[in-house]
C-alpha cells in the first residue's frame, strides 16, 4: 500500500521542499546556520542536481533526492566510511518497501545496483574545522524511483521499471529507520559490522575489475573491502592494491 506520510525516528528532523538547487547544498546552508545533526533535506525536484566527479544528476519529480546532515565527532577519514552505512541502509529500505522484490547490490564505493544497473547514487561532502575532527558531513542520496537516465556508458534502472512502483515518502521513512538502526552500531562497534553488512551485498566480489585512478589504470580481481573501506584489488602476480578513491568497472 502506498503511504504519503513521512515518519522519522527520534533525532531526525525533516526539511521538505518542492524544488531546490540541490539537497546537498541546502543541507550545507542549514549546517552553516547551525542545524543539528540528523537534519534531513528532502526535495521533489532539483534544478542543479550533482553526481560524483562533477557529473549532473538528472532530477525529475518522482525520484528520491535527500541529504542527511551529520555531525560526527571522529576524524574525516573515519566519518567518510558512513557512505557504506548509508548504502546498506538504502539497500535494506528498498528491499523492505518492495517486499524483497528488488534486492540491490552495493557497488564500491557508493552506488546501489540491480541486475548490473545503477538504481541509487550517494554523494558525501564535508566541512572540517580541524585536521582531526569533522565539523559536519552531508550525505546525499538519489534513488531512481519512477525514472532513470538513459546512459549507455553507465546503465541505470528504476524501481518502477522493475515492477515496483513505491512511494518516495515510504522509502524515505524506512531509509531513515535503517540509518537509526545502524548509527548506534557504528558508534559502539565501529566500521566492522557495517563492512560485513556491505560485503554480503558487495557487487562484483571475486570478479575481474578495472580501477581507473587519477593517473593510471589497474586491472585485477576485486577480492574485498579493507578495514578502512578501501577496495582490495589483487593483480595476477598476487600483489594487492588498496584503492581509496577512483572509479571501478566490472566486466559483464
Ligand atoms: O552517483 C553519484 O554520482 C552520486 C549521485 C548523488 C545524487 C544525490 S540526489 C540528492 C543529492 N543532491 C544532489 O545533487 N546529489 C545528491
Amino acid at each position: 500500500m502506498k503511504s504519503n506520510t513521512i515518519r522519522l525516528p527520534e533525532g531526525f528532523y525533516l526539511h521538505q521542499l518542492d524544488s531546490v538547487d540541490n539537497t546537498n547544498e541546502e543541507a550545507k546552508r542549514l549546517a552553516d546556520k547551525g542545524a543539528q545533526s540528523g537534519a534531513l533535506v528532502l526535495a521533489k525536484t532539483q534544478t542543479s542536481g550533482r553526481g560524483r566527479r562533477g557529473r549532473a544528476w538528472s532530477s525529475p519529480v518522482g525520484n528520491l533526492y535527500s541529504s542527511l546532515l551529520l555531525r560526527p565527532t571522529c576524524s574525516l577519514a573515519e566519518a567518510a566510511r558512513l557512505t557504506f552505512l548509508i548504502a546498506v541502509a538504502m539497500a535494506e529500505a528498498i528491499e523492505t518497501v518492495t517486499g524483497m522484490q528488488v534486492r540491490p547490490d552495493c557497488k564500491w564505493p557508493n552506488d546501489l545496483m540491480v541486475n548490473g544497473r545503477k538504481i541509487c547514487g550517494i554523494l558525501l561532502e564535508s566541512a572540517s574545522n580541524h585536521l582531526s575532527s569533522t565539523d559536519y558531513l552531508v550525505i546525499g542520496t538519489g534513488v531512481n524511483v519512477a525514472f532513470y537516465p538513459d546512459d549507455s556508458e553507465r546503465p541505470a534502472t528504476s524501481l518502477a521499471s522493475l515492477g515496483a512502483p513505491v512511494s518516495v515518502h515510504e522509502l524515505v521513512s524506512v531509509y531513515v529507520e535503517r540509518i537509526a538502526y545502524w548509527l548506534p552500531i557504528w558508534e559502539q562497534q565501529g566500521f566492522t559490522p557495517i563492512r560485513e553488512a556491505w560485503l554480503t551485498r558487495g557487487y562484483g566480489i571475486g570478479e575481474p575489475v578495472v580501477a581507473r585512478l587519477t593517473e593510471r589504470e589497474l586491472q585485477g580481481t576485486f577480492v574485498g573491502l579493507d578495514d578502512d573501506g578501501s577496495l582490495i584489488l589483487r593483480e595476477g602476480s598476487g600483489f594487492e592494491h588498496r584503492i581509496g578513491a577512483g572509479e571501478v568497472f566490472f566486466r559483464g
